[in-house]
């Protein structure tokens, strides 16, 4: 049967459901017998889902594929906005569960033919009348396309209790919708050869249900929570990472800010000094040198970051009202992002070589690091966010990262530490005050 369609039959059901998603934007989507979870793994992809779950009588089939669904590196190393949180359960279809209320979506593909015909009732009234989706996806074999399938005989799984064709399946579904208030579209995948689609229809029949009245159309919310009932067993449950999740965040600006930091502080060595030594580079002419070439590069970055910056929702695929734009274009133009110049810019970099650690400000990091500047904001919030981490090294009064230069021996960590102690690479006269870095942040 397989070389029949292509592509295969089980990847044309998913990709109704995928299209489905791309068109509707669910944000909770329930797929009901996920079985291999082959449709959840798909549907992680799509970034407005934000709650995706999977249930399945057969717990011992979940178990087996369920950690496919494990966040991988990247979504570790770089997290978007974007928030997704999986849950899979061992529980059967004919029974509530309070947890599965209220959802977006709910897809049933080749579930319900695995259910004896009373079974299908009590079903039908978990899955429309109690559980009430905004939409549903049923899909089905049609025995009237069995004729077509080569060497069958009898069903198509030795586990299906029914195949319906078009006219049965059409019945229980417009039942169904004058029951619990739906109404449905029917469709398929799987095309006949040309000259029978008409006689025999699609191979897999396909219901497509939205609620009448949509999000609203039902009061289920009203309900009381006492009665709530939970009859499936969690299975799984991981929640993916999302810059939205204060941790997740502070993680991913620490290593910007440590990488970014080390490449300042490498450009400022060799290109002040012409060495990687530190102690040498004190001149006027060398740092100033150094600061137009950086403005310049700067200017640059900073070009392209307000372009990228125009539209951060585009990048997380999700379309912006006028009045959200609007509201960006004003806080971009309050930050100073458009029209700055590398003039403006100068004033913020100024460089500490002090013993084994070179100070980079936060100024510096926040408007010369485009990904540290989106991620924190503001720089108050950048400085808030750094402190009291055990990885950056930050200076006494909290206005620069320290970063260490030299591959020390004992006698220098000495001296620096002494240094450190008589408060030298926090209050010497070459870092910011707390209200220099506020008159920064309102200017910039
Ligand atoms: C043909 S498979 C589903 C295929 C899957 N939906 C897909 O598209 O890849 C049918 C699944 O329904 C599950 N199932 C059968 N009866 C069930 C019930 N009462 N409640 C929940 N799942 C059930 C079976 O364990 C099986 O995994
Ligand atoms: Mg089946």
């Amino acid at each position: 049967m397989a070389a029949m369609f292509s592509p295969a039959l089980h990847r044309q059901r998913h990709q109704f459901v995928i299209d489905f998603v791309k068109q509707h934007k669910p944000k909770k989507v329930v797929d009901l017998g996920c079985s291999e979870c082959s449709l959840l793994k798909k549907l992680r992809f799509h970034r407005e889902i934000e709650l995706l779950v999977g249930l399945d009588v057969n717990g011992a089939k979940v178990k087996k594929h369920m950690y496919g669904l494990a966040p991988i590196s990247t979504d570790y190393l770089q997290p978007t906005y974007d928030q997704l949180c999986i849950e899979l359960y061992q529980g059967s279809v004919t029974q509530e569960d309070a947890r599965l209320r209220g959802f977006d979506l709910v897809t049933a593909i080749e579930l319900i033919e695995h259910l004896t015909l009373a079974d299908v009732g009590l079903f039908s009234a978990v899955l429309f009348g109690y559980m009430t989706p905004v939409a549903v996806i049923v899909s089905t074999p049609n025995s009237e396309f069995n004729p077509l399938l080569p060497g069958l005989r009898g069903f198509r799984h030795s586990d299906h209790k029914f195949e319906w064709t078009r006219a049965e399946f059409r019945s229980w579904a417009l039942k169904v919708c004058l029951d619990y208030g739906y109404e449905v579209a029917f469709t398929g995948v799987g095309q006949a050869p040309q000259g029978q689609q008409e006689s025999v229809g699609f191979c897999s029949q396909i219901g497509v249900f939205h609620r009448i009245g949509g999000r609203n159309g039902c009061n289920m919310l009203l309900d009381d929570d006492a009665d709530d009932v939970f009859s499936y067993t969690l299975l799984y449950s991981i929640k993916y990472p999302s810059l939205r999740d204060n941790n997740t965040l502070r993680r991913v600006l620490v290593s910007e800010v440590l990488y970014s930091a080390e490449k300042l502080k490498d450009r400022w060595l060799e290109e002040k000094t012409g060495n990687r030594d530190g102690t040498q580079c004190q001149t006027e002419e060398g740092r100033d040198e150094f600061l137009s070439e950086l403005c310049m590069e700067m200017e640059e970055q900073q070009t392209a970051y307000v372009e990228q910056m125009k539209n951060p929702w585009e990048q997380c695929g999700r379309s912006v009202s006028n009045d959200e734009e609007e509201k960006y274009d004003e806080m971009l133009e309050t930050q100073g992002h458009k029209h700055q110049g590398p003039c403006t810019l100068r004033r913020f970099i100024f460089f500490l070589c002090a013993g084994r650690y070179v100070s980079v400000p936060l100024a510096v990091l926040w408007s010369c690091c485009p990904k540290v500047c989106a991620l924190s904001g503001s720089l108050s919030n950048l400085r808030h966010l750094l402190m009291g981490n055990p990885e950056v090294k930050l200076s006494q009064d909290g206005s620069a990262v320290l970063v260490a230069h030299q591959e020390q021996d004992q006698e220098e960590e000495d001296v620096d530490n002494d240094l450190e102690d008589s408060g030298y690479a926090g209050a010497s006269h070459y870092s910011h005050s707390a209200e220099q870095e506020e008159n920064w942040e309102a200017n910039v």
